[in-house]
């Protein structure tokens, strides 16, 4: 027999939490399917634990860098009890009776839809006419030779680790990598980083590379970019890494940060007439992928980033609850949570030309101008960089590896979503001493540029 609801919600992270709670408080019969835990990826093997272990070195880190204060110990076993209330021990136990005590009738099990408005898990047939996928994304694993035979780590296991390696190999040199190898290297690892492109952080400017690997080598850590592995041999407890320059290395551990793939397998998407590839859903500017059904999150492979999910989550429940609101991906922070942070938003100067605008690229060299960063720091750090389109005088992009950068970025967000004329910028009053002041320098610098 078959149970109706106003709404299917498969999978159940961030993408899926906001959706189904914002169904919920509009009084929708909602039913909810997570075949692990409620909180996905984020919550347990991402996100939380994540930023939860890298926070005690950096404020290790944080306290060597303010004069006057003795350096405190890391305590591994203190870190890791915390991560695990973090990572609530990994039971959902109260997020499930949450839902269901709001109303939701929660189903534990892989959901597959079998035709247009039916989804079957755990031996129930569920019915309704919207459907929205949120099932995430899992680790991608390069098909190096011999990886699958070194115990290698993804995510899941680097995230709910008991134990430092003494050694460490990090594959991928991106927001995973950058965050575990430094999370890792401050815990006592010797770690190697290794990149493929020719800088870290490939997707943002080649400064914010340089500024990365400057920061992570002071950390101790080997990094080779422009840098594959061509093979991986295990000998005994150790594994030998052979690099494609012929040089080899030697770990206890590999932790694969390569990139995601769309979590769409056993999904049944054929059975509503779905194309999607390890690379997501097909979604429209409504979040729609098709008829009477939505996809949020990772699963679409456009930003894949938490507050993206939740954002596409509240577009998909608005347009399903009669709305007509479209989705707008300008703008939006991408912060790395090292230390100091690496934060972005907008375009890069090689994604501006490539769409035709004029632009000029500033950096502010932040010790050099602004008072915060010694307040801050007795050895302060910190860059960063304004893109702005000489035309129209709108800010395009802005970058800063520097501390605290994932909290100001926030501005440059604001502005670049709003085309805001840089103007505003020139005649807006930041607190002193902060790091936001460094934006009316930009500002000006920019314009002093202009033709
Ligand atoms: C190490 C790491 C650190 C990260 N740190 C950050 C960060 O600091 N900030 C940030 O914004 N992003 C971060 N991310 C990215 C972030 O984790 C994802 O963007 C986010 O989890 C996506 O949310 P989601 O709801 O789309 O998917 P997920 O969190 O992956 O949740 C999907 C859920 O669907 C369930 N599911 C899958 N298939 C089915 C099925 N067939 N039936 C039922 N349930 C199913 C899964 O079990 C899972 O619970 C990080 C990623 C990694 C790997
Ligand atoms: N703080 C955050 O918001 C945060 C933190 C972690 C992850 N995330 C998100 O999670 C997603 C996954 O992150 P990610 O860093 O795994 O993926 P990614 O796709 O962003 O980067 C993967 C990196 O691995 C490199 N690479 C690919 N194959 C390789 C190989 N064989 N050898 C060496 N290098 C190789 C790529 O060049 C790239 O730099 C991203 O969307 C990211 O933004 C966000």
């Amino acid at each position: 027999m078959s149970e109706r609801f106003d709404a299917i919600v498969v999978g159940m992270g961030p993408g899926g939490e906001v959706a189904a709670s914002e169904l919920l408080k509009a009084d929708q019969r909602v039913a909810i399917i997570e075949r692990e835990l409620i909180g996905g990826e984020c919550g347990y093997w991402a996100c939380i634990p994540s930023k939860t272990l890298l926070r005690p070195p950096e404020a290790q880190h944080g306290a060597a860098q303010a004069a006057g204060v003795a350096t405190p110990a890391l305590d591994w076993p203190q870190a890791a009890e915390y991560r695990d209330t973090m990572i609530r021990h990994l039971d959902d136990s109260a997020q499930v009776s949450g839902y269901q005590d709001k109303g939701a009738t929660v189903v534990k099990g892989p959901g597959s839809i079998t035709a247009p408005g039916t989804v079957e898990a755990d031996g129930r047939t569920l019915q309704a006419e919207r459907i929205i996928v949120a099932t995430g994304s899992d680790a991608a694993v390069p098909p190096i030779d011999g990886l699958d035979h070194v115990g290698a780590w993804t995510n899941r296991e680097a995230t709910t680790l008991t134990e430092i390696p003494v050694r460490s190999l990090v594959l991928g040199g991106s927001a995973v990598g950058v965050e575990l190898a430094q999370m890792l290297a401050r815990f006592g690892s010797h770690v190697t980083l290794v990149e493929l492109a020719d800088q870290l952080v490939p997707g943002e400017e080649p400064k914010v590379g340089e500024l990365s690997a400057a920061f992570l080598q002071d950390d101790g850590i080997d990094i080779r970019v422009g840098s594959g592995v061509d093979q991986f041999t295990r000998n005994g407890s150790s594994t030998t890494a052979r690099l494609n320059d012929g040089a080899t290395v030697d770990v206890d551990q590999v932790i694969v940060a390569t990139g995601r793939t769309a979590r769409i397998n056993g999904l049944g998407l054929d059975a509503v007439g779905i194309n999607a590839d390890q690379k997501g859903i097909p979604i429209d500017d409504r979040c729609r992928a098709g008829d009477g059904i939505w996809a949020i999150g990772d699963v679409t492979g456009i930003m894949q980033l938490t507050h993206v999910a939740k954002y596409q989550a509240r577009i998909a429940v608005d347009n399903i609850l009669g709305g007509n609101r479209r989705i707008d991906y300008a703008g939006i922070p991408r912060v790395i949570f090292s230390d100091p942070e690496i934060a972005a938003a907008g375009m890069t100067e090689q994604q501006a030309n490539e769409q035709g605008h004029h632009v000029a690229h500033v950096t502010v060299e932040l010790p050099k101008t602004l008072a915060r960063p010694w307040t801050y720091e007795s050895e302060p750090r910190g860059e960063m960089g304004l893109l702005v389109d000489t035309g129209e005088d709108v800010l395009l992009g802005a970058w800063a590896v520097a501390p605290l950068a994932g909290e100001w970025i926030h501005l440059a967000s604001l502005a670049i979503r709003a085309r805001l004329g840089v103007d505003h910028l020139l005649d807006f009053v930041a607190q002193f001493p902060t790091y936001t002041e460094s934006y009316l320098l930009g500002v000006e610098q920019a314009l002093k540029r202009k033709p």
